[in-house]
């Protein structure tokens, strides 16, 4: 290597044509995706219920088999390794903590069950609760923590094994919804400051984009888009994805259909025979919502009906002052509009 060859990050976990038939014949669950990993990143599987991503995640795990393919980690091939011995540990749904069990049992509970002694392991569990902070409430049982302590203790949990890649299963999913924006923004931070590899599985998009490097997107068993959450919000690459990511109209044109994003359409008094265009289409204003900081105006095409056809439904956020500039009303025929960097290319 000399001076000028970037240095690219060693990927921590390589997927190579990873595929899961849970029965002959029937579609895989997981249909031979490939996929890296770099090490040291926060990366999100996302996707709708049943597209695979918990699948993926165990078999990374060891706690599915695989049907074909490979998983590497650091360069070793894990496939056929025993959980145990893979250098991955898990943290499950609402932290799964023994209730029973104060928090530095639980954090030594899985060295107990490999016989370590009680004076070293006790040891190296009061050494990972001060880590993440709790080292003053290792005493307390579950039930006498808050949702973020117990959260701290789930990972110092995962983190005994010595793990090279944290795999998390819907973390956040079973938290309400202020305590789960909290604990997303401790999760990340305790994934920079360990520097550890995370593959979180989320079926929400928003925790994707709040947590991830890398956000890979899947939908039937195979990965529809992998990038940057700014690469997938800005760039979707399908008409999956620009639904699933939200925020985002499907429109049908003459050369095929594009995404623009719902605040980047705006709205202009119809012009009477104006054939729609590249840039412009003419829709029905059929909803207003007032939302703060700006207006949601819902639409339609003419003659076209919003529940019989997906590409019917338009969204356009206009912003409050913009509105209160010039009021559209229900039912008004109206101009969209949109400049050709908006516009994207769907390529199915
Ligand atoms: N143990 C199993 N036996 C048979 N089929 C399974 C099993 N586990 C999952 N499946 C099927 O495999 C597909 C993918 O499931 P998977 O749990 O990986 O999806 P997911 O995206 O994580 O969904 P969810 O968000 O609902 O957990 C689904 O069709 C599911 O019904």
């Amino acid at each position: 290597m000399n001076a000028k060859t970037p240095v690219t990050p060693r990927d921590a976990v390589e997927l190579v044509a990873l595929t899961k038939s849970y029965a002959a014949g029937a579609k895989p669950a997981v249909d031979g995706i490939n996929l890296r990993i770099a090490s040291g990143s926060y990366c999100c599987l996302l996707g709708p219920s049943g597209c695979g991503k918990s699948t993926t995640l165990r078999m990374i795990a060891g706690h599915e088999s695989v049907t074909a393919g490979d998983i590497l980690l650091e360069n070793r091939n894990i496939t056929d390794l025993p959980a145990a011995a893979r250098g991955t540990a898990m943290m499950f749904q609402s932290f799964a903590l023994f209730p029973h069990l104060s928090a530095l049992d639980n954090v030594a509970f899985s060295l107990k069950m490999k016989g370590v002694d009680k004076a070293t392991r006790h040891k190296q569990a009061a050494d990972l609760l001060e880590r993440v902070a709790m080292g003053h409430l290792s005493a307390r049982k579950p039930g006498e923590l808050s949702g973020g302590q117990q959260q701290r203790v789930a990972l110092a949990r995962a983190l005994i094994t010595q793990p090279r890649v944290l795999l998390l299963d819907e973390p956040l999913s079973a938290l309400d919804p202020f305590l789960r924006i909290q604990m997303r923004a401790e999760l990340r931070r305790w994934q920079k400051e360990l520097g550890l590899t995370f593959i979180h599985v989320t079926h929400s998009q928003e925790e994707a984009m709040a947590l991830a490097d890398t956000m890979v997107v899947m939908n039937h068993g195979v990965i529809e888009q992998m990038g940057s959450p700014h690469e997938i919000y800005n760039r979707p690459v399908s008409e999956f994805v620009a639904r699933f990511m939200g925020g985002h109209n499907v429109l049908a044109t003459p050369t095929g259909k594009i995404s623009v994003r719902t605040d980047h359409m705006q709205l202009a008094p119809d012009v009477p025979g104006l054939a729609d265009g590249a840039g412009n289409q003419r829709a029905v204003i059929t909803d207003i919502e007032y939302q703060g900081t700006y207006v949601l105006v819902g639409l339609q095409h003419p003659g076209e009906d919003r529940s019989a056809s997906a590409t019917a439904e338009i969204s356009v956020m206009v912003p409050e002052a913009a509105f209160a500039a010039r009021p559209f009303q229900l039912g008004e025929s109206v101009q969209l509009h949109w400049s050709p960097e908006a516009a994207h290319v769907l390529a199915h």
